[in-house]
């Protein structure tokens, strides 16, 4: 197996399964509709870039997720020109954990609700990204023209109607500098570097001395074993109870009610004490047995702007 295993597009954005509920707040309340993008009028304006942090689920529990260092990335941009500002965020349709286990249905078949998408609107909420917490940014990290912006926002139309799925685990042979990385994370963080990636590629000027963590949560396995779909998985008795009651073992920890950080926690300890894991990436399943020092992680590492600016990155 060649690792990582690439992430796969799609050829356009699936619709979203009527039983998928976003819960606690709707999906992009105050953004554009489908294929919304905001355009510069004039190509010679000069448009500003923002890297914005904040922590994941500030509106409901302020700085808490930061102490984990669980952090929400997001790009804004501002018009020299005209002095309007806008956000642009990748994240789940349905919340995060919709997006980490499926929902397990009582004939034992699956619904996940785990697509993200990209959402632009006017404005840049200073105080959701300059909040309390120090890992909160709102920090102008470069600039480009009119033109190439534009040119720059048609890549991120396609790239949201294209990256559909989110992916919350990225999963790595051990926490180690020569590890062998085999699943990346596909989720708002992805999409900030992506973006920048991009911006620089179409001609975008990138600050000197830009510093940008990243939140993982991270899997260590030994060399995952790939199952195949679903239907070719309850082919195997065995294999298929196995399967099933180790995701409705998660679904049934996943929050119904307010209580989010217990469940958080039951999660996070089942991983140290089952130390086995079936990931779902691209449509199929993967076994892996996890590492027994350290089976999961939460990092939050620099990530150098030239490495982001210079890898290719699909
Ligand atoms: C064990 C399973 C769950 C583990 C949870 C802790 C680790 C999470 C690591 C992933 C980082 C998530 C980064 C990301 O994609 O954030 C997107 C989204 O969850 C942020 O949601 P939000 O409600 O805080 O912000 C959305 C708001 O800005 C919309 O305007």
């Amino acid at each position: 197996t060649q690792w990582p295993i690439p992430y796969e597009r799609v050829t356009s954005r699936p619709t979203n399964n009527p039983y998928c509920q976003a819960g606690l707040i709707t999906f992009c309340p105050t953004g554009k509709t489908e294929d919304a993008m905001v355009y510069a009028e004039d190509d010679d304006d000069i448009i500003e870039i923002f890297a914005l942090k904040k922590p994941v689920w500030s509106f409901k529990f302020g700085d808490l997720m930061a102490k984990f260092k669980v952090m929400h990335d997001a790009l804004g941009f501002r018009s020299q020109k005209t002095g309007l500002n806008w956000t642009m965020e990748w994240y789940e349709l349905d919340q995060l954990f919709n997006c980490t286990f499926p929902h397990v249905l009582r004939d034992d078949s699956f619904i996940w609700c785990n697509q993200g998408a990209l959402c632009v609107y006017e404005g840049i909420v200073d105080s959701l990204w300059n909040g309390t917490s120090d890992l909160s940014m709102l920090k102008k990290v470069g600039q480009t023209s009119g033109k190439n912006y534009n040119a720059w926002a048609s890549w991120a139309v396609n790239d949201n109607n294209t990256g559909v799925y989110y992916e919350t685990w990225s999963v790595y042979s051990d926490n180690g500098p020569n590890a062998t990385i085999y699943f990346d994370s596909y989720d708002c963080a992805s999409f900030v570097i992506r973006g920048l990636n991009q911006l620089y590629r179409y001609g975008a000027e990138i600050l000197p001395n830009i510093h940008l963590n990243y939140t993982r949560i991270n899997l260590y396995a030994y060399e995952p074993q790939l199952l195949g779909t679903y239907n070719q998985i309850i082919q195997n008795k065995t294999l298929h109870k196995d399967f099933i009651n180790f995701y409705r073992e998660f679904d049934s920890k996943k929050p119904t009610t307010e209580d989010w950080i217990k469940s958080l926690l039951e999660i996070y300890e089942t991983f140290f004490i089952s130390r086995r894991f079936y990931l779902y990436f691209n449509n199929v399943y993967w076994y892996m047995r996890l590492k027994e020092t350290t089976p999961l992680k939460i990092t939050f590492y620099e990530i150098p702007i030239g490495s982001i600016l210079k890898n290719e990155i699909i």
